[in-house]
């Protein structure tokens, strides 16, 4: 029997994150039927990566190792064998990708790809030869400032590019890390073949041919018109010149189609049905949108980066003014858009608070949050050990009182004179009142009400997180049975793809009925604690403005 026909099909989503590569499997009622995960530091400790990813050596470089990813691919599947799971029940495959990464093949990687021999792995055949270049730029990197700053004045400035491509140049998008790579290592640039997103170069690997870049994933590219979903000549040409079309390969791929079927050598190797089909990955706050979201929910990913998605209606205008929001195709629906916040220092930030002041516990860590009341006793922390993307480029930890703030632009507190039992509360408060500030100047005009909050990601697991979450967006909090929206997100993508060959009009919703699977709602707000919270808005907003005046103050000086 084909997949096609058969009565028991199986869909499996990937996501390859920051720290880990997971795949979601679910079978035709929507049901997680297995899951696994490779995580890079600790299954694959020889790339010696910290949380996935290698700093340096280059001021502001983030980088992870291309092998690592494809090594993480072979592992993966052994452990899906491992656990019993039948590769010839799988019918279609996609996905999701941290966003932003950039991966380059070589002139040489189409006939490897197209050849894959069934008795080595894949980064035994690929590995080095089908890259140019051995690592990946990741979404922490923030060594493209020069790039940004040429792209946004040679567009006609910051508002002109956010109009065209949904976002302001920002130091992690890819056409700026091309930009790079192209004035730092011309060579490299010019004997690159083709280039793709972390979620086209997955499913290049499944379909044993370079995928073309997705839609909603190219949004993060500042190369694509967000509306029209093209790439832009002019983008393309201050970016990587009149190669990088070739190089980009085709328009981006829209929701709902198929790339193709897999090689033979997933056949040979693993034995999936050579029947199974492709459909294109997304990136992976995207795929979350697409699992764990209804129109007028917010999702809160606490994943390495903390991010606030929205999806809205279908729009045929550009953003009115950029912010420090972006905008981006959605996966599923060509007219329709979501709106997304994203932090650097999210999970990575509050890791480093639960090392140095909880002993590494986050038990010690949500006991120190329950021991401190609501805005700390007057304090306010900003921790940023990684140059912060929301406000761009901070770096440092900054301390306040938030009393006098207002009145007074006082020098920040040496962290000597905060207790240090606050810091978990407060990184907790900042990182999220960051959001709330924001959260009105990026809905669009007429929005309906943001009725419930999804959180997801590695930090929702957290009781104490999902509380705090409540109290400070006044919003019931729900989450999913798995925390893993993005990969599942994938699963239901290579599902849309699947199903969409039998039902062609109909659209991800016709599919779904509309509804979110396994849902449970966790936290309810604290009318009291949340006017706390709305009382300390303005106080937030006084304090992060001085931050930035200070950062700013000091990059000068050094
Ligand atoms: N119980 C917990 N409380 C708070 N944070 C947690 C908890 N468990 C995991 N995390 C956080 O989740 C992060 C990983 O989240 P995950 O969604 O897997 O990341 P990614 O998809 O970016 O690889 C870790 O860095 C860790 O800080
Ligand atoms: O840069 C962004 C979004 O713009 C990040 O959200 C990446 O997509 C990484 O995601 P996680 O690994 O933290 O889920």
């Amino acid at each position: 029997m084909s997949p096609a026909e058969s009565t028991n099909p199986l869909f499996l989503g990937l996501d390859l994150s920051t720290q880990q590569l997971k795949a979601v499997i679910l079978n035709n009622d929507s049901k997680v039927v297995y899951e696994a995960a490779v995580h890079f530091d600790r299954d694959l400790p020889h790339h010696a990566t910290v949380n996935g990813a290698i700093k340096g050596p280059e001021e502001g470089e983030v980088t992870s190792p291309v092998k690592m990813w494809v090594e993480a691919l072979d592992l993966l599947f052994q452990k899906l064998q491992d656990g019993q799971v039948d590769f010839g029940a799988i019918v279609a495959i996609s996905g999701a990708g941290q966003q932003h990464g950039s991966v380059y093949w070589s002139n040489e990687a189409t006939s490897l790809l197209a050849s894959l021999d069934a008795t080595k792995t894949l980064s035994e055949q690929l590995v080095p030869k089908a890259f140019t270049y051995p690592k990946a730029p990741i979404w922490q990197d923030s060594s493209t400032t020069a790039d940004c700053k040429r792209l946004e004045d040679e567009y006609g400035g910051a508002q002109s590019l956010a109009d065209r491509t949904g976002s302001r140049a920002y130091e992690r998008f890819t056409g700026n890390q091309i930009s790079r790579i192209r004035r730092l290592w011309p060579s490299v640039y010019e004997n690159t073949a083709r280039i793709s997103l972390v979620s086209s170069f997955i499913p290049s690997l499944f379909l044993g041919r370079i995928a073309p870049v997705e839609i909603s994933d190219a949004s993060g590219m500042n190369l694509m018109d967000v509306l029209t979903g093209r790439w832009d000549d002019k983008l393309l040409e201050i970016c990587g010149g009149p190669t990088l079309r070739s190089k980009l390969g085709p328009e981006p791929s829209v929701g709902g189609t198929t790339l193709g079927k897999i090689s033979d050598w997933w056949s040979k190797k693993w034995g999936l049905n050579l029947d199974c089909i492709v459909a294109p990955f997304t990136g992976d706050n995207p795929a979350t949108v697409v699992s764990l979201s209804a129109p007028g929910d917010a999702l809160l990913s606490l994943g390495t980066s903390t991010t606030f998605l929205l999806s809205v209606s279908p729009s045929d205008t550009p953003p009115k003014r950029f912010t420090t929001s972006h905008l981006l195709a959605h996966p599923t629906d060509f007219r329709g858009k979501i709106v997304m916040l994203c932090y650097k220092n999210g999970a990575l930030a509050r890791e480093h608070v639960k090392d140095k002041y909880a002993n590494g516990h986050w038990h010690n860590f949500n006991e120190l949050v329950e021991e401190t009341p609501p805005g700390c006793n007057g304090h306010m922390g900003f921790y940023f050990p990684l140059p912060e993307i929301i406000p761009p480029n901070v770096v440092g930890e900054y301390f306040f009182t938030t009393n006098l703030v207002k009145t007074t632009v006082k020098p920040p507190l040496p962290v000597e004179s905060v207790p240090a039992s606050i810091h978990p509360r407060a990184i907790l408060e900042s990182q999220f009142l960051s959001i709330k500030s924001r959260v009105a100047h990026i809905l669009p005009e007429n929005s309906p009400h943001l009725h419930r909050l999804v959180l997801s990601g590695g930090g929702s697991a957290n009781h104490i997180f999902r509380q705090m979450a409540a109290d400070i967006f006044d919003m019931d909090v729900y989450v999913s049975s798995t925390k893993e929206g993005a990969s599942s997100g994938g699963s239901l993508l290579a599902k849309y793809a699947w199903w969409k060959k039998f039902n062609p009009e109909g659209s991800f919703e016709d599919m779904t009925g509309g509804q979110v699977m396994g849902l449970t709602c966790v936290a309810h707000p604290s009318k009291e604690t949340a006017g706390i919270y709305d009382g300390l808005i303005d106080a937030y907003d006084a304090c992060e403005e001085q931050v930035v005046k200070i950062w700013a103050s000091n990059s000068k000086l050094g």
